[in-house]
């Protein structure tokens, strides 16, 4: 068994948090915390689980001298304690266990000595140990230099590791108390080296919690540093910015324009040094122009992110007076209807204070989102029923784009056709249809002077412009986003700019983006989503998003990136910008491995090697490590701003939010629950109980989780426990068809189990779900693209198995069918949760009628059950789920979010699908019915109703057994 378990030991502490109550030792009495955690937030959800890998639980075996050789051979050059990688050579034609020895910029310096290489190979072929370098002295030889090596790993190596040494006759020296990389005693060399130490062993392993605080503190004096600047925007916001807005706008100006050298670099004479791993080199290492931006959820990094965008617009200046064109809104309503048709102009129209539709051409000039502010209600009213007509005309009228548009909210979807669809028509007779089309399309927000001057000119004009304008300095910012806030950013720049701004800003989304290089490096901002911008990278070579050298990059939500091995952060990592920007209000959701991605898409250097991050900072800081913890700290200042809601600038807070305050209601299970519930646990127990005996826990970690899951389901509602559970997982001896039926049984108690699962490659909810051999369940469309860029050696995004296309398993929808069937025939029923809410509702209902409450699950099934005595007792609400389309989202937040008297006073919200972006502060009181496996999940949400905008008391109640 693995180590880690026994270490961290998760499932076991789960299971007691469970047996006893979560919080078995505090008075059943409903009290306030401040930041209250679960004791199980150690657990991992099923991918970090998988992705940990051997880093979480190495363990130092000892130390080891060597020889680096054939130096004069190689160009790579090194410098007294200079960290070093090992990398493994197996092809080299004179030795084929050949071990070369790099620098830090994988420059090879020489190779190890024969007889250790033959010692080591074996070692690193089968993953024993990670072996890793350091040059302590005789850099400057002329033949061979000494090598310090040490030896990680999982102690179940230990032996295996010793034991292959000793066989070549070589023995580790002991592992010091500390492991200093100060070799001077170790060696006696009398040289000095850097001093940072290292612990030998995870004894002090730093929870997630307190890295988090770790990092919260890191910001709560920002007194001495420069980030206390202040900055007024570009004339173009029309948002007065906050005090806390203006400091981080001064800070991400000032960083993009920086001239400094990057985070632990110094110039010495003509070199320049990497202070951490000691590398040196001529070149200067490239700043980042750019950051993260890691203000609590809520506090406006989105207009933020627009002022930077408006106010270093280009060279450093902010967007030219002459775009903010006064009266512009007049001249372009007085053009004949002809070239408003395709002039980009704003022909949004407004029904109650929502945008209904629109057709403009092209998807769409900053104009075009800004639409309710330029039409007065009296020119709306008089236009109205013809544009009306003419928007759903187009909609209807393209069942063929149905498919890829039926997602994006109804605006931007009657944007996207009319637009194409119009000028396409204009367009008739052209020879070059299509392109030119899409082209002219494109000129999504150009004047109708422009636009009208262009179409004569006709293809060749786009032609010539392709060729030339691609080459020019990047203009352009690109904004990723998940695709549930992409009509948040459409409204926020519609709703912080002022009116008359002419701003060129394309939504490259839907099935007929228009996928031009040169198009869309004209613009001032694009804008599109994670899922989009992987899909066109999957599309080998052709991606119109890779093949552009942008301006600035805009990560919204970065942490999306943070698994390293999924295709979306391959993507993104793949993208050319000068700038770059994270924009994400939990950059540390697990651990520490989550900031890697990040950093490497900084583009910081040493960090974009796994090995130098790892072996510099995570593994010291996981350890506990002072040192680690300081060049962290020294890092994250360098790169981050983060402000909680709870910072202070000259004294004042950040926010005048309200106060949120967070009870835990423990409810008593009736005899009935707890009769189930026990014997459930009971079961559970014995098979969990087996898996340690046969030494398979982390083999069956799907099925340990899955009987977790069970548990946490009875707490809600019995109803919710499924029959399709298993005793037992896939494992290496099934045949074919008893492998098959496992798999489908697990993929089943996934899908039934009401969770509202999300794919690990597109991040949104299962469509058209398959199981893989390795138990990992993905949308079929997702996991055929990696398949199809990965072939012939595909690997699972998750745990890096082999996988391959026939291997896939759908579940026949019969049997959902049928699983689906037999729970809507079950008679409802309530639960004590169930009672619990209903009796905190109907309280606060009579108290204050208009109190909105947010009802978090992450059981869809159960949201569901909730719905049956929220109408029996006369409740007005609306409901948020993965499972709807953006656009049934979107009408939903708007209905909620509405004030007036009759609008939904409960959501039912399910954590995962309100977990990023959304702003739901017409909620004062939020109701989590059952605790994420992910604390930061559980931030996320309660964050959407304790934002900017926030006029009450936030009361969150976490409803608990
Ligand atoms: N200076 C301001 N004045 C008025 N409203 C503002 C200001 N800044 C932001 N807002 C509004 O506050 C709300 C929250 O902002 P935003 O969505 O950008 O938060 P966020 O930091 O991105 O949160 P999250 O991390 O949850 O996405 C939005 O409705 C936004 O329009």
């Amino acid at each position: 068994m693995s180590s880690w378990m026994f270490k961290r030991d998760p499932v076991w502490k789960y299971l007691q948090t469970v047996q006893y109550g979560v919080h078995g030792n505090v008075p059943r009495l409903s009290y306030p915390t401040f930041f209250p955690r679960f004791e199980f937030q150690d657990i991992i959800p099923p991918d970090d689980f998988l992705t940990s890998d051997e880093e979480l639980d190495s363990v130092l075996f000892g130390t080891l001298r060597g020889h680096v050789v054939g130096l004069r051979y190689y160009t790579g050059v090194v410098n007294n304690n200079e960290m070093v990688a090992l990398q493994r050579e197996p092809n080299n034609p004179y030795d084929k266990n050949a071990i070369k020895v790099n620098n830090v910029n994988g420059n090879q310096v020489g190779h190890l000595k024969k007889d250790l290489a033959a010692a080591l190979a074996y070692i690193m072929d089968n993953k024993l140990a990670q072996v890793e370098g350091v040059v302590p002295f005789g850099a400057h030889n002329a033949f061979t230099m000494p090598l310090h090596m040490t030896f990680w790993g999982k102690e179940e190596n230990r032996k295996a590791v010793l034991d292959q040494l000793k066989k070549h006759g070589f023995k580790l020296g002991p592992a010091p108390k500390t492991f200093g990389f100060n070799l001077e005693s170790a060696w006696g060399s009398g040289r000095a080296g850097p001093s940072y130490s290292m612990p030998v062993h995870a004894a002090v392993q730093m929870t997630t919690e307190q890295l988090k605080t770790e990092f919260d503190k890191l910001f709560e004096d920002l007194k001495e540093d420069d980030k206390t600047h202040e900055m007024e925007p570009a004339e173009a916001i029309e948002t007065p910015l906050l005090p806390h807005q203006k400091q981080a706008l001064a800070w991400m100006v000032s960083r993009e324009n920086s001239k400094e050298l990057p985070p632990f670099w110094e110039q010495r004479s003509d070199l320049y040094y990497n202070t951490i791993t000691n590398f040196s080199e001529k070149d200067r290492p490239e700043n980042v122009h750019g950051g993260i931006l890691a203000d609590d959820m809520g506090l406006g990094k989105t207009l933020t992110a627009i002022a930077v965008i408006l106010t270093n617009f280009h060279d450093g200046k902010p967007l030219p007076i002459e775009r903010i064109k006064k009266n512009q809104l007049k001249k372009e309503c007085s053009v004949n209807d002809e070239s408003m048709k395709l002039g980009g102009n704003n022909t949004s129209e407004k029904t109650d204070g929502q945008i209904k539709g629109s057709r403009c051409s092209g998807e769409p000039s900053i104009s075009d989102v800004k639409g309710k502010n330029k039409y007065p209600k009296s020119e709306l009213s008089s236009s109205r029923p013809k544009r009306r007509k003419t928007a759903i005309q187009y909609t209807e009228s393209s069942d063929s784009e149905e498919i890829e548009t039926s997602e994006l909210p109804q605006k931007m979807k009657g944007k996207l056709k009319n637009a194409q669809s119009e000028t396409k028509s204009r367009l008739k007779g052209s020879s070059k249809v299509k392109e030119d089309a899409e082209f002219a399309c494109a000129l999504t927000s150009s004047t109708p002077a422009t636009k009208k001057k262009m179409l004569k000119k006709g293809a060749s004009a786009v032609e010539g412009s392709k060729k030339t304008d691609v080459e020019e300095r990047p203009r352009t910012t690109l904004i990723i986003c998940p695709l549930s806030v992409l009509s948040n950013w459409i409204d926020q720049f519609g709703q912080h700019i002022k009116s008359d701004v002419h701003l060129n800003f394309y939504v490259y989304y839907g099935p007929d983006r228009i996928r031009d290089p040169a198009l869309l490096s004209k613009q001032d901002i694009v804008l599109t989503t994670y899922n989009i911008l992987t899909h066109d990278y999957g599309t080998k070579g052709d991606s119109p998003l890779h093949s552009i050298r942008w301006l600035r990059v805009i990560l919204d939500e970065g942490h999306a990136i943070r698994n390293p091995n999924a295709q979306q952060t391959k993507a993104v990592l793949d993208l050319e910008a000068e700038r770059r920007w994270v924009l994400t209000g939990t950059p540390i959701q697990n651990s520490l491995k989550d900031l890697w991605s990040l950093l490497s898409f900084l583009k910081l250097k040493p960090f974009l090697d796994r090995e130098w991050w790892h072996r510099t900072i995570q593994r010291p800081v996981t350890m506990g490590d002072e040192g680690g913890l300081r060049r962290l700290q020294s890092l994250i200042k360098n790169i981050t701003l983060r402000r909680t809601k709870t910072s202070k600038i000259k004294g004042k807070p950040v926010l005048e939010l309200p106060e949120r305050k967070v009870f835990i209601q423990h409810i008593t299970l009736s005899d009935e629950e707890r009769k189930i519930y026990q014997s459930v646990k009971n079961e559970g127990r014995a098979t969990i109980g087996r898996y340690f005996n046969e030494g398979t826990v982390l083999a069956h970690y799907a099925d340990v989780l899955g009987l977790l899951l069970r548990l946490r389901q009875i707490c809600c509602h019995t109803h919710l426990l499924t029959s399709a559970v298993s005793s037992s997982g896939p494992s290496g001896n099934d045949r074919p068809e008893e492998l098959r039926k496992k798999l489908i049984r697990k993929m089943k108690l996934i899908l039934s189990s009401g969770s509202d699962e999300e794919c690990a490659i597109c991040l949104d909810s299962l469509t058209v779900p398959v199981i893989t051999h390795c138990a990992h369940v993905f949308c079929k469309p997702c996991i055929c693209q990696v398949i199809q860029n990965e072939q012939p050696h595909a690997k699972c995004p998750l745990c890096r198995n082999d996988i391959h296309g026939d291997n896939l398993l759908e579940c026949p929808p019969e049997e959902l069918a049928r699983d689906t069937e037999r729970k809507s025939n079950m008679e409802w029923t309530s639960s004590s949760k169930i009672n619990a809410l209903m009796h905190a509702l109907i309280d606060l209902r009579k108290k204050n009628p208009n109190i909105k409450s947010l009802v978090v699950s992450q059981f869809t099934t159960f949201l569901s059950l909730i719905e049956t005595p929220l109408r029996a007792s006369g409740f007005v609400f609306t409901r948020l789920d993965g499972s709807m389309a953006q656009k049934k989202r979107v009408e939903s937040i708007q209905c909620f979010q509405n004030t007036e008297a009759g609008s939904p006073t409960v959501m039912l919200l399910s954590l995962k699908a309100g977990g990023v972006g959304l702003n739901l502060s017409a909620a004062s009181r939020v109701f989590l019915m059952d605790p994420a496996w992910n604390p930061a999940a559980e931030d996320q949400c309660f964050d959407r109703c304790h934002r900017l905008g926030q006029k009450q008391e936030v009361i969150i109640t976490k409803v608990s057994f």
